[in-house]
């Protein structure tokens, strides 16, 4: 029996999957408080975020994880430039303060997830990247890192774990994506290509192209091939920053794949996606973002800490991602559509 790709859960799983990812909060919470001495160092000295994080010895990435937590937490405020303690900190969570409760915190301090996160805070690395072992990190592939996604056994691990996210989300996408007069969509990082089926069965005229790994399209075609549409799916094994992307097409999905990168790649690929549009055509990026101060809201900010874990990226937010595709010379829209699982979709357009 085929698939629908485009028939809703009857209940939203948006809770399970905060659940899931609390464990990010209590980590850096603690590494903040037992580790990097963060609630201290701005009790004696608001700053600003670069010289936090240079006092912290922590690059960009890590410190934006790392302060828009805390931010999110409603512990730290910025004013004027500086961040500084909100007095929920101040009072619980300084060193010596009548009321701290940092030795409490402290207990978890030395915790193999506590470690890990201090250790990829400091090291800037995703977890697998630098493996000789035959690992790899998960979900990213460029010259220079080791990639769980170049193995047969791994790629489909990693593959087939975020269909438990895509089939709940896609029904949603298919809903808020206005694909009206488009013929070829290009889905960039494609995964299982359960997006693009969902858009192809709402869409009856439309083709689309999935850019994947080898390893992970054998797994998207396994899948399409429920989803009986095959027949209207190409599928193209490449690197989508060194290959050349297929050209002049209506429409590019960007479905969790900025978040996996750092800013260069972002830009980057932004760029590469709006030279390969046709005029007219739409660059769709679906994915979560955090609010345009970086404060929040909290959900997101738990998760950017997870794909700083994993991958080369973070949580951005849609100011951000503006910034890059207006730099591209693409015309974004006002709003973000809301999809799923805190995703949304920010659409951008190629003038004709
Ligand atoms: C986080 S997954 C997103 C999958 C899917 N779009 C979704 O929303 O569930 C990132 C995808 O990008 C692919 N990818 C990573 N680096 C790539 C590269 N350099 N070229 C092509 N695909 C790449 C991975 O294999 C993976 O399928």
């Amino acid at each position: 029996m085929t698939h629908n790709a485009l028939r809703f859960p009857e209940t939203d799983p948006t809770p399970i999957f905060e659940h899931f990812r609390g464990n990010q909060g209590s980590d850096l919470l603690t590494a903040a408080v037992a580790h990097f001495d963060l609630f201290g160092s701005l009790d004696r000295q608001p700053c600003s975020f670069d010289e936090l994080a240079q006092r912290l010895g922590l690059a960009a990435r890590p410190a934006n994880v790392l302060v828009t937590a805390l931010h999110a937490m409603k512990l730290l405020e910025l004013r004027e430039g500086r961040l500084e303690l909100t007095p929920l900190a101040r009072e619980h969570l300084v060193p010596g303060s009548d009321f701290d409760c940092g030795d409490y915190l402290g207990l978890a301090a030395q915790t193999p997830s506590v470690l890990q996160m201090v250790s990829l805070l400091k090291s800037n690395r995703p977890i697998g990247a630098d493996a000789s072992d035959g690992g790899g990190a998960a979900f990213i592939y460029r010259d220079g890192i080791a990639s769980a996604m170049e193995a047969a056994d791994t790629a489909r691990h990693f593959t087939l774990a975020l269909s438990g996210r895509a089939k709940n989300v896609a029904p949603a996408l298919a809903e808020v994506a206005d694909l009206t007069g488009a013929q070829q969509l290009l889905d960039i990082g494609g995964g299982t290509g359960i997006y693009s089926y969902a858009l192809l069965q709402k869409h009856p005229a439309l083709q689309a192209i999935l850019l994947d790994r080898p390893e992970v399209l054998r797994v998207a075609e396994e899948v399409g091939q429920r989803y009986g549409v095959l027949d209207r799916c190409k599928f193209v094994g490449g690197d989508m920053f060194a290959d050349p992307l297929p050209a002049d097409v209506d429409a590019i999905l960007l479905s969790n794949i900025l978040h996996d990168w750092d800013l260069p790649e972002c830009q980057n690929l932004i760029g590469r996606c709006a030279a390969a549009l046709a005029p007219g055509g739409r660059l769709m990026i679906h994915d979560v973002f955090l609010n345009d101060a970086l404060d929040g809201p909290l959900p997101i900010a738990l998760y950017s800490a997870s794909l700083f874990s994993l991958t080369e990226g973070r949580a951005y937010s849609g100011g951000e991602y503006r910034g890059w595709m207006e730099a591209a010379g693409l015309k974004c829209s006002e709003t973000i559509a809301t999809t799923g699982v805190h995703c949304g979709l920010l659409i951008a357009t190629k003038p004709a």
